[in-house]
This record gives C-alpha cells, structure tokens and sequence, in this order.
C-alpha cells in the first residue's frame, strides 16, 4: 500500500555521525525447523541518537524477526545464532541486549527501548480503561512514582500524541482505530525510550489518519529525540520519514544509505526494482509528510490532522 504522492526524500539533515544509541553486528536469526530457515543474515545497522531509519523489503524478508530479535521478543524455533545487539545508554553505558536476563529485560523494555507492533491498536485490553492500562505500565516500571504524577504523566503523554486526556476514563472500543493506534504511540513513549521500533504502526489505518499519526511521530521525534526503527514495505512512505534506509533481500540487507541516496542513486539492482514498483514515485508528485510543518491544521482533512476521533 503506499500513502499517495510525494515530493521526494528526505535529505541529510538527521543527526551526526558516530552517536549510536543501538549497534546491531553481524546479526543472523534461524527459524529452526525441520528445513532451518535462515531470515535474518549477517545484518549490521547503526542507529544514531535521533535517527529515523527505514526498513523495507518484500513480505518475508526478514523484517520482523529482526525487530524482534533486537528486542529479545523471539521466541523459537528462532534462535539467534551469531552476532550481538548493544544498546548505547544515554549514560554511557553499553548494554548487550542478547545477554539480559529475564528481569533485566523486563526493565529494558518499555523504559529505554519500546515497540510498536503490526495491528497494535487492537493490543488493548477492551474492558479495561485507557488510563488503568497505561498507569499499569508506570506502576510496574516506576513503582516509585506516586497517584498524581502518574496520572500527570498519562495526560501529558495522549496529550502529546493527540488524544484528549479528559477522555482518559474512556475504554479503547469507545475509540476510533486512528486513536487507539495513538494510544498505543503514547504506551510506547510513556517511559521516554530512547529507541522506538515501529513495525507497519499504522497500515490498517486510511491514509488520511496515517499520515496524520506519522507527522506527530516525526514532531514528537523532534522534541523528546528518540530514534525511530520505522518497519513497512511503503517505500515512498519510508523515503519521506526516514533519515537513512536499509532494504532488506530474504534475510540480508541489501541498501544502506541515507534517504536521498537511496532515491537518487540506489546502489543495488532490487531497490532499483522496489523503487519502479511504486508509480508515485515516478509520476507527478504532491504533499509531501514532512513539508507539512510542525503541526497540522487540524480542521484540514487533507492536511492529515487529528481528524480521527472517534
Ligand atoms: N515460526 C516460523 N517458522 C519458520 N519460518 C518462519 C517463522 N516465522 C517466519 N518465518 C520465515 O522467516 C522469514 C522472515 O519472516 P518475517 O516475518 O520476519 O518477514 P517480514 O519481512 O517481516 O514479512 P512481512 O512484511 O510479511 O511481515 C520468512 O521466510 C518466513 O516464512
């Protein structure tokens, strides 16, 4: 699916090189069943502080064994069988991701490195308050903090995606799928994270809504600068956002450079390929996320502004 026109990709203008806050080295992940299959090979990313990276490729590819894989969320028949992941803490530390234990894991998770999944709007607990489940992800992780703070930090956090926090007592049916997928952006940066990782956030939303969402996502980059690992195969989509993209050929990755490089000159014969499938890529282009500006007007449907209240 693509998201329509586009003026053309994003140009260098993300964060510096050498500030990494996630190394992944000479990854490889093996679905081990009765013929093994190897889905992620010897993949090697950097992602700086800040930085939106794009990930593409075909169905199949191996795009979601590796976000999860750099999660730790795989479970078998995948095992990771070589390579390592280390997290660039904003204190200086580095963390080796595949050597965590479970508790440690745990406190990983969601505090500095969090997931958005495929159809994750549909992740929320139906019979239970939007407030109940995101202060729940507080209690758990700041078990320190007390009723009033977190129940600022909630209104802070839908305020700052685009739900109104007075409608925190609502329950996630009451919510249009736009705003249950903004709920779950908020769950995602409730803790301030240092990583997001986005795998297809939003493809089951219309356009309009999509692109509405993606703005406050890159808006929300620029103010409290995490880095985003952005998952689709939209291409025009990933050009747009995306401050560098990898592309992805069963299991490798194929394509690694900054957007416009990718756009102008592709070095590999796929993305060439990948890249002509897309007819707004070649035709007369239009809007264009990122030149929308900070803020969407919000009466502008057109402009992909928070038109999707339930
Ligand atoms: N449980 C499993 N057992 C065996 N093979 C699997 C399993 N899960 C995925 N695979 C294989 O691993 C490869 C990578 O799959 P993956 O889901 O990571 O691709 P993807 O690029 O995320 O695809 P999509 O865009 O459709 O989500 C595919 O060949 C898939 O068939």
């Amino acid at each position: 699916m693509t998201t329509g026109t586009m003026t053309g990709p994003r140009r260098g203008t993300g964060p510096t090189e050498g500030d990494a806050v996630l190394t992944v080295d000479h990854l490889n992940v093996v679905y081990q069943v009765e013929t093994p299959v190897h889905a992620v090979k010897d993949v090697s990313l950097t992602l700086r502080r800040g930085e939106i990276l794009g990930l593409a490729g075909e169905s199949g590819c191996g795009k979601t064994t590796l976000a999860y894989a750099v999660n730790r969320l795989h479970r078998p028949p995948a095992e990771v069988t070589s390579g390592s992941v280390t997290f660039h803490d904003r204190g200086g530390t580095d963390i080796d991701l595949l050597a965590l234990q479970r508790e440690e894991l745990r406190r990983f998770r969601w505090a500095k490195l969090s997931m958005v999944f495929q159809g994750a709007m549909n992740a929320l607990n139906p019979v239970i308050s939007i407030r109940a489940q995101l202060e729940d992800v507080l209690t758990t992780h700041e078990p320190g903090m007390g009723r009033r703070e977190r129940r600022r930090r909630c209104a802070d956090v839908l305020d700052l995606v685009g739900v109104d926090p007075a409608r925190m007592n609502s329950f996630p049916h009451e919510f249009s799928g736009g705003m249950r997928q903004r709920v779950m952006i908020a769950m995602a940066l409730l803790l301030e994270p240092q990583v997001v990782i986005m795998d297809e956030p939003t493809t089951a939303l219309d356009v309009v809504v999509q692109r509405g969402i993606l703005q406050e996502v890159l808006r929300l980059r620029d103010e409290l600068g995490y880095a985003v690992v952005f998952i689709t195969h939209d291409l025009p989509l990933l050009l747009e956002l995306s401050d560098r993209i990898a592309i992805m050929l069963q299991g490798e990755v194929v394509e690694y450079a900054p957007a416009d490089v990718v756009y102008e000159r592709p070095a590999h014969a796929y993305t060439r390929r990948l890249l002509g499938s897309f007819p707004s890529l070649t035709g007369e282009r239009g809007a264009f996320v990122r030149d929308s500006g900070s803020r969407t007007d919000p009466t502008d449907p057109a402009a992909g502004g928070h038109d999707d209240h339930a």
